[in-house]
């Protein structure tokens, strides 16, 4: 008989944490004892088993002290009294000011006594704009998990709040697959498992808006398109728009290196201000960032420089590769995380383990019944190499189309994002509309059969692909 793990009780006092980092294969259940606790915002059930695994790390916080139960052995855990959460804590009360006098502003009535709270600003001090919060700082700096606190805090406030976090680190994975970069409304908890599925599981958290790929001069073009997706919704919602949008940013806007990088770097962020119309930078834990944000949009919005916690791990390259792998496998396949022995009924995030199993289907398709394209500066020459003179033919931007006969094709593994439809009417279609259109899925290419002009495609429905176009990225993947 297996024997069980060992569970073993840790008692929180008020505004600490107990933090926990899991090597690979390890898997552990946290359980609520008694108290109150939650992981980056999301508040943990009393006696509900909540499973980690995938080499997660992260930390159970508690403001008013709590006892939990870990079981199995996580190669690294302490208690922490350090934590920046007060801070957080304050910023939440300041963004949910907004959110209020920006909802009162829009029905034409008072501001609630409510929100004139403890620490709050003067009433006229307080922009009655939604908060629209840019978060930068350098590599692991806890940027998503701020993010992640401050959406879990919004929707926990109870008024019915679905902020809208956008990622727009390819890095990342978000709700699609690394290379792309998402954005959708929340209206649950994110909760904190697994890196397979950093913000949680898109299928039960929240519908997505997605555009695909990661090289950077069309990471420029699909913030503008992400931008300009949800400034359509909230005029179509006014009162929805209210809760405000987060952005997630990845470490490159937050370090410098470099003149060159320099210039993208700050081209970056000024196109995350425009799409996103940004009323707020939150600048993590840098001074010479906070500095360099103040100079440059000072005067023009609000810039925060707000502590990094000190329990922020160090994920090296190695460790980010392998996540990427999780993230490709759970997006096709689900993820079912292994209870410790002895735990029975375990949830991931609060969910039950069921409706995480996905079954992908292996299609062999026509080459021609399929339309791909490859995008970005990768399939041309650099403009270096050009002859002297000669101005390059196509943009760093246009889709190129790809054969799947030719040598060289980088097809063979790679994730290829499936494209939602052209517009019906002939007459509304125009040149670069393959750039504007979202995507509705991703498949990985698994086998070419050049003789035969077939290929096998992976993908986690079962939906037809004949007629369909899709973009290939720079992203490639093998089960
Ligand atoms: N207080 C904490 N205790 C334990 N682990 C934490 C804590 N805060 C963050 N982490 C973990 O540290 C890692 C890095 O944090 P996070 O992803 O938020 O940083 P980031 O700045 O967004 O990273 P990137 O450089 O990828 O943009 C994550 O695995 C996260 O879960």
């Amino acid at each position: 008989m297996l024997e069980e793990n060992a569970a073993k009780e840790w008692v929180l006092d008020a505004e600490t944490e107990y933090r926990f980092e899991l090597d690979l294969g390890t898997s552990i259940a946290i359980t609520l004892i008694r108290g109150r606790a939650e992981i980056f915002g999301a508040e943990l059930v009393e006696g509900k088993p909540y499973l980690f695994g995938s080499e997660c790390k992260a930390a159970v916080f508690t403001w008013v002290g709590c006892t939990i139960e870990v079981t199995g052995q996580p190669p690294t855990e302490y208690i922490s009294d350090e934590t920046p959460m007060s801070a957080y804590g304050n910023l939440h009360i300041a963004l949910e000011q907004m959110r209020v006098k920006a909802l009162a502003n829009l029905h034409g009535s008072p501001v609630p006594e409510s929100v004139h709270l403890a620490q709050s600003k003067p009433q006229a001090e307080i922009s009655a704009e939604p908060p629209r919060v840019l978060i930068l700082g350098p590599e692991n700096s806890g940027k998503t998990s701020i993010c992640k606190i401050l959406v879990n805090y919004a929707v926990r406030a109870g008024q019915g709040w679905a902020p809208i976090l956008a990622n727009v680190d390819p890095n990342e994975g978000g709700w699609a697959c690394p290379g792309a970069l998402s954005a959708a409304a929340v209206h649950g908890f994110i909760p904190t498992c697994s890196p397979a599925n950093p913000l949680g599981s898109a299928a039960t958290s929240a519908p997505t808006t997605l555009s695909s790929n990661a090289i950077l001069p069309l990471v420029y073009w699909l913030i503008r398109n992400l931008g300009v997706n949800i400034q359509e919704k909230s005029d179509q919602d006014p009162e929805g728009s209210a809760a405000g949008v987060i952005v997630d940013t990845p470490s490159s806007f937050g370090s410098s290196s470099g003149t060159g990088v320099n210039d993208l770097r700050q081209k970056l962020i000024r196109a995350c201000i425009d799409a996103f119309k940004i009323n707020i930078i939150l600048v993590v834990g840098h001074e010479k960032l906070n500095v360099e944000m103040q100079r440059a949009y000072g005067s023009m919005l609000t810039v925060l420089k707000i502590p990094k916690s000190g329990g922020v791990v160090e994920l090296d390259h190695n460790y980010r590769e392998r996540v990427h792998k999780y993230q490709m496998h759970a997006y096709m396949y689900g993820e079912t995380m292994p209870s410790p022995i002895g735990i029975r009924g375990g949830t991931q995030g609060g969910e039950t383990l069921t409706d995480f199993t996905l079954a992908p289907s292996a299609n062999v398709i026509s080459f021609s019944d399929l339309t791909i394209y490859r995008i970005g500066a990768e399939t041309m020459a650099p403009s270096s190499a050009l002859p002297v003179g000669a101005a390059r033919v196509v943009s760093e931007i246009q889709p190129v189309l790809v054969d799947p006969l030719q040598p060289g094709s980088g097809l063979l593994n790679a994730v290829l994002a499936v494209l939602a439809p052209y517009h019906p009417d002939e007459n509304e279609r125009y040149d670069e509309e393959l750039l504007d259109l979202t995507v509705v899925g991703f498949i990985v290419i698994t086998k070419l059969d050049i003789p035969h002009k077939k290929m096998t495609v992976l993908s986690p429905t079962q939906g037809s692909l004949v007629g369909k176009t899709a973009i290939v990225g720079s992203y490639e993947w093998q089960d």
